[in-house]
This record gives structure tokens, sequence and C-alpha cells, in this order.
């Protein structure tokens, strides 16, 4: 799978741009040569010429899910089809057609992975889960606008994609109406494409228990072509449930959030949304100034965001060409992010009912394989006054660097990062098993994205925006020993960029002279 981090889809967009010089340096020497190549190979040479003139902005290329959806359906319904199209029965086999078809193979060898199906459904959940939390536009979507950029529209079989991945029937009722809209605006629709979208459309509202509004839309239908007869046996069905008066309404995929996972979600989504929750005389305390580190002449540039639980940002704490270093040491051992739940963490609440908790690879680094990790744990150090030793034997007071990157529409849903009472009995290894409950989490932001990503914390009502060269900082544990189950928090989805962060989670075990116990039952 690619579409679990967005560096993976980048090597697939780069591989496809050589490809298209190859294709594009085929064309024009049959050309030359007086010949031409099959129209289906012309149609779609055209189609990537178009889009990538459309994704570019900046001299960049648009790293939204939309795009990646372009990208990986022009992947399996092209550049995978291109050699059956190129060396079809009747088609006439050239010099230049063998030479392209070596820089093809050799182009396929290099990727380590290509897409696949299940990316397809990855990206159509991605980008319904999008639409649910950024309040977007089905009609921009169509039309290829996502905020401020803009790509190619969406073709039919995107559509059909995106709503074959919809959770409910009435998701797809809003797409199908959307996608009528458009039709009606382009004259040359052809037959087959309203009939697909009318007989979707009228087979959604009999599912959520509509058969009149079916009715009406098969009737619209058959205005155009009255006497298809699959349509006509839909509309008897459609009839027949109206006059037995039954309203039954089917499910697509049953989801459940209680009361109060259902406030942290509407807060969740807010926040994600850059809307301050808290008022002037909440936030009026917060400030920035320059905090003290364990050296006396280094300070650090620390910005308050809440007082309790504390939650910090430090500023400037990690430069451009380590962020760089970092991503490159981590990209040779990123894998797909395993679900929260392996510690049984209450990673279970918020995001989209059907989407997965998690879509990012990740990468783990230890102070030994390079001196820029072992630096970066000393810094650390020297920032928060905490221990980060790593004793691969015995007991660690921190565990490795976990480095992220996050796939199309790449999130993670609100989660505490402590195991509370689950420590006793999940399943890491020994050494941090003894190591005591996670105390703190240090989280540095390697890029800056274009929309969206931020870290939130519901419950609190506060959001970190992602920025490059800073770190989060929170203590998830209280000084009584008690975990603080306001320390939910969430990486939102992203809806612009590339999201790069890594983050060590701080063990307990060896702070007992760093961060002293409280006395009372409700220190902090
Ligand atoms: O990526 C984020 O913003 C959140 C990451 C996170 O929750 C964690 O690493 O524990
Ligand atoms: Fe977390």
């Amino acid at each position: 799978e690619v579409f679990t981090s967005v560096y993976r889809i980048e090597s697939i967009h780069r591989a496809e741009t050589t490809l298209m010089k190859g294709l594009t340096d085929l064309v024009s020497k049959e050309r030359r040569d007086g010949q031409s190549l099959p129209d289906n190979v012309i149609t779609f040479f055209h189609r990537v010429e178009e889009d990538e003139k459309k994704a570019q902005s900046n001299n960049e290329t648009v790293n939204n899910p939309l795009n990646f959806l372009h990208i990986i359906d022009r992947w399996i319904t092209g550049w995978d089809k291109l050699p059956e199209l190129l060396f079809c029965e009747k088609c006439r086999k050239s010099s230049n057609i063998i030479e392209f078809y070596a820089t093809y193979i050799s182009t396929k060898q290099i990727l380590i992975e290509t897409p696949h199906r299940n990316d397809i459904g990855g990206i159509a959940t991605a980008i319904d889960r999008l639409v649910d939390m950024y309040n977007l536009s089905v009609d921009d979507l169509i039309a290829g606008r996502v905020k401020t950029t803009e790509v190619s529209p969406m073709t039919l079989t995107e559509l059909i994609y995106v709503t074959n991945a919809l959770p409910s029937y009435e998701k797809e009722i809003v797409w199908y109406e959307a996608w009528i809209h458009k039709m009606k605006s382009n004259r040359n629709t052809d037959i087959e494409e309203y009939k697909l979208i009318y007989t979707k459309l009228a087979k959604a509202y009999f599912k959520v228990g509509e058969p009149l509004t079916c009715i009406k839309v098969l009737k619209k239908y058959l205005l155009k072509d009255p006497r298809n007869s699959d349509v006509i046996v839909d509309l008897e069905r459609c009839k027949k449930r109206a006059s037995a008066g039954l309203q039954k309404y089917e499910e697509k995929i049953e989801h459940y959030l209680d009361e109060k996972s259902m406030d942290s979600y509407t807060n969740y989504k807010k926040l994600c949304g850059g809307v301050e929750l808290r008022t002037p005389n909440e936030t009026k305390s917060l400030r920035c100034f320059n905090g003290k580190t364990q050296i006396p002449y280094m300070e650090s540039k620390k910005e308050v965001l809440s007082y309790d639980p504390e939650v910090v940002m430090f500023h400037d704490v990690i430069s451009d060409k380590e962020a760089e270093e970092i991503k490159n040491i981590a990209i040779p051992k990123m894998e797909r992010s395993f679900i929260v739940s392996r510690f049984k963490t209450p990673a279970t609440i918020g995001g989209n009912y059907n989407s997965p908790i998690r879509v990012s690879e990740t990468a783990w680094l230890e102070d030994s394989d390079h001196s820029l990790i072992h630096k970066l744990s000393r810094r650390i150090e020297r920032i928060t006054g905490l221990s980060l030793q790593r004793r691969l034997s015995s007991t660690s007071d921190s565990e490795a660097l976990q480095v992220l990157n996050y796939g199309a529409g790449g999130m993670y849903i609100p989660h505490v990062d402590f195991f509370g009472e689950r420590l006793a009995n999940h399943d890491a290894p020994p050494d941090l098993k003894h190591s005591g409950d996670r105390v703190a989490t240090w989280l540095f932001y390697l890029t800056d994205v274009k929309f969206g990503g931020s870290t939130v914390f519901p419950d609190i009502k506060v959001q970190v925006p992602v920025t490059k060269g800073a770190a989060a900082f929170w203590y998830s544990i209280q000084k009584s020993g008690v975990p603080d189950n306001r320390t939910l928090h969430a990486g939102c989805p992203v809806l612009e960029g590339s999201k790069w962060v890594c983050n060590k989670w701080i063990r307990v075990a060896g702070q007992f002279r760093k961060r002293p116990c409280g006395l009372s039952r409700d220190a902090v």
C-alpha cells in the first residue's frame, strides 16, 4: 500500500514523471516517422499532460488527496495497462516502441512498491473523512478544487471509487446529486453515464427508506431513455415498496459513538478546523518566554499553550538540515504504523466511523543508530530536565525515537499516550515493560503543512499548529502518579502537504530525581 504515507505516493509520482518523459519522446519520434500510436494511448498521454499542468502550483506538485487519487488512478488504469495497449495484436511494432518499453521496465523495477487497488479505497476514505472534518464542498471536489488549490476534475471512475468507500447511503446521495448537477452543465454527457448515476442515486434513496424519491429519480431518467428495461425493473421495485408503505432504512456500516466521545469529537473537529474554543479570559495568561535549560547560558523559546495540564511548544529546537537528515535516516526503515490498540489505550473514539485509527508510516530510531539521534535525545534532556537514557538490556528512561510520515488525509484519532492500568499486561519488550508508564511526550515537527495536520487536545481545547523546527511537549501523568485523561489528543487529518513528525515517549522509571512526585493525590 502506498496511501499510508505521502512520501510513498511522491515516489510513485517521480516514477511517473520519468515514464511520462519516455512517452513524450515516443509520441514525438513516432510523429516524426509519420506514424501514430493507438488512440487509447494518445488519449491517456493527453490526460497525463493535462493533469500535470493543472497539478502544478509554484513549481510544486499539489499534495492533496484528490491529486493522490488522480496519481493512483492513472497508474492503475493507465501505466499498468500501457504494454497491453502498445503491443496489441493488430498494433504495429516499431523500434521506438521497443526502446520506450525498456525505459518502462527499468523505471518500474526501481520502485519498491507499485499502487494497488487498496490504495484507491484508502484515498477514497480519506476524501470522505476530509469532507466531514473540514466541511469541504462536494461540488468543489468534483470540479478539482480543494481549499485554495486546483487539480483536474474528478473522473466518473474516481467518483465511483469514492462512493464505494462511503459509509452511508445518505453520503452517496450527496455525491450523486452533485454529479448530476455537474452533468447538467455539460451538454455531451453520454447516456451510459446518466444511467449509472441515476440508478445508483435511486438505489441509495430506496435504501434509506425513500421509495417515492426513488421513483422520481428513475422517472427523470426514463424521460431520456424511455424503453430501458433495466431501469423499468428498478422502477417497479420502488413502486412496490412505496405501495407497501414500508419505509425500511438500511445502514451500510454500523457506527456508534457515545455521548462523551461525541463531545470530544465535536471539539476535535472544530480545533482541527482552526476554531479557537477558549474565551479570551481563558487564554489571557498564556505566555511566550525564554525558558531555563540545564545549561546556564542556554535558553529555550518556550510558548505555553495550557498551564494545567501543561502543554507547551518549544520553538527552533531542530534545524531544517537536521529535519531533512532524520527523514533520510528513517525512510529505509518505514513501515505502516501499528494501531495504538496494540497497547489497548482508549484510542477508540472519534474519527470517521469507518476510518482506520492511524494512517501513517513509522520508523523507530535508536540513539546508537546515528549521532544525530543521540544528539537530539541529549537536547531534549537539557530542555526538559528529564532523562532520556536508553539502556537496551534493562529499564529505559525513554523509548526509541519514532519518526512518522502521514498518508493521504493521514491522521491519528483522539487517544492518550499513557497505558494506565494496562501497563502490567501490555506486550511491549521487557525493558520497556518495566520502565514505567509514559510520563511525557516530546513531538518534533519536521515539516510545515499547507492545511490541516495540527495536534489538538479536544478536552482542554488546545490546538498546536504544525510548525517546522518546533516541538510540542506535555506531561501525560501528574506528579501524583495519576494518569491525566485531559491529555487526550489527536493528529488532525492532513488536507494538503506531507506531515513529518518524530516523537520521544519518556518513561517514568528514570525520572524520580528529575521530576519528584507530588505529596498529594492531586499534585500536578
Ligand atoms: O502527529 C501528531 O500530531 C500527534 C502524534 C501523537 O499523538 C503521538 O505521537 O503520540
Ligand atoms: Fe499521542
